[in-house]
């Protein structure tokens, strides 16, 4: 069984989720068309030799382009061999990018295609669930530069989403619980029946691949994205009352900074969900939120033990902060929550009062 999320972008598309999904690929690929480069990791190189066998039966050219494993893809170095690849096989508008992998592949993949000849057709097959529930979707793609995270990018949306449940099979489980960050995201800013859920059934099913809950958790998760986004596509504001995508980058702002900070050796999802226990004690010291959904953040973060403190200097992710791209001149600017599933902007909070929080969670519980 597969559900369909339909995303409603300028060229509408569509999330398929479920197992055995890859199935759909030569489809959505599409006809008149010449070439595909299969941009993937490392770690996917079995499927990738897969989607060639499949793909090539449909007299197709298929070019299998490999790149390094996690945060190091998303490099201009690596980006220029993805160049080189696609103008040495002579890659025209017509043809198709696809990106096998996690986030930091799918991320990669669109910049290249988001690039290549001034934007070619990309379809996306995510294989970690942070790479279905948030990378994949939405469009956002680009790679890091020595000054931070995503800093160089595009909003470059692709023709179709497949989430082929059985890859999470060969998944390490610590990349499954920091996808998981980005679901429990999803149940704080906008579906709080996400965290009843987690609550509920308990990390062993949750971190379980082949769990019916890991699988409603997904295409919960989904649902958000493919929500969010729709309502503001690139970033430039909600509609009445809320504020759009931005939504999407609670936890982000001090996680991507301890990302930077540790040279990306710690996985996204842990940093995301120690910058949202960061925000929760934010709000609450600005009397947004009270105790209670603070420690919520805690409990749930811990009950899929992710972390939820980090020790180490503050000054360095100050200046990594600065960099966020919410920033406005000189404001730092955070996602916060006035309520469960009502997030808000926080704009100039005073720097005495982000040490204190930063000081609540390298000392761990208040
Ligand atoms: N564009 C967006 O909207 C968006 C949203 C969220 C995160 N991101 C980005 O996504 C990246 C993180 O993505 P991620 O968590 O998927 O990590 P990742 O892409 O770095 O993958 C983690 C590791 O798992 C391996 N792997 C992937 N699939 C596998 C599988 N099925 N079996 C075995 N190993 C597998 C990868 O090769 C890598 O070593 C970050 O760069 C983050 O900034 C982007
Ligand atoms: O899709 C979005 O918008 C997000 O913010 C999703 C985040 O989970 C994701 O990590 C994104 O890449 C962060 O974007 P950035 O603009 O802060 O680089
Ligand atoms: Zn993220």
């Amino acid at each position: 069984m597969s559900e369909r999320i339909a995303v409603e972008a300028a060229a509408p598309y569509e999330v398929v989720v479920g197992s055995g999904v890859i199935g759909e690929l030569t489809d959505v690929v599409g006809t008149d068309v010449r070439r595909v480069a299969v941009i993937h990791s490392v770690a996917v190189r079995e499927r990738a030799l897969g989607v060639r066998s499949v793909l090539g039966r449909d007299q197709l050219e298929v070019h299998l382009v490999e790149v390094p494993d996690g945060e190091r893809a998303k490099s201009a170095d690596v980006l220029e061999y993805c160049w080189r690849v696609l103008g040495e096989s002579g890659f025209t508008r017509s043809d198709v990018v696809v990106g096998l992998g996690g986030g930091s592949t799918t991320d990669l993949a669109g910049f290249v295609a988001a690039t290549w000849l001034r934007g070619v057709r990309f379809v996306n097959l995510p294989t970690t669930v942070l790479g279905m529930v948030d990378a994949a979707v939405g469009g956002k793609t680009g790679i890091n530069t020595a000054s931070g995270k995503n800093l160089v990018g595009a909003f470059h949306e692709p023709a179709a989403v497949l989430c082929d449940l059985d890859v999470l099979q060969t998944l390490p489980r610590p990349e499954l619980r920091s996808g998981l960050a980005e679901v429990v995201k999803c149940g704080f800013i906008a579906d709080a029946n996400i965290l009843e859920l987690i609550e509920n059934a308990g990390a062993q099913s949750v971190l379980d691949p082949t769990s019916p809950i890991l699988a409603e958790l997904v295409t919960k998760g989904i649902a958000v994205k493919a929500r969010t986004v729709a309502e503001d596509l690139k970033e430039t504001g909600g509609a009445e009352g809320g504020i759009g995508r931005e939504a999407l980058n609670y936890g982000h702002t001090l996680g991507h900074a301890i990302e930077r900070e540790e040279a990306y050796g710690i996985r996204h999802g842990e940093a995301i969900s120690v910058g949202m226990v960061f925000v929760a004690e934010l709000a609450h010291r600005h009397d947004l939120i009270d105790a209670d959904l603070l420690q919520r953040h805690r409990d749930v973060l811990a009950s899929l033990s992710l972390p939820t403190t980090w020790a180490g200097a503050f000054s360095p992710l100050l200046a990594a902060m600065r960099m966020d791209k919410k920033t406005r001149g000189d404001q730092l600017r955070f996602v916060v929550l006035e309520d469960l599933g009502v997030p808000r902007i926080l704009a100039g909070p005073e720097e005495q009062v982000l040490r204190d929080c930063f000081a609540a969670l390298a000392g761990g519980l208040r």
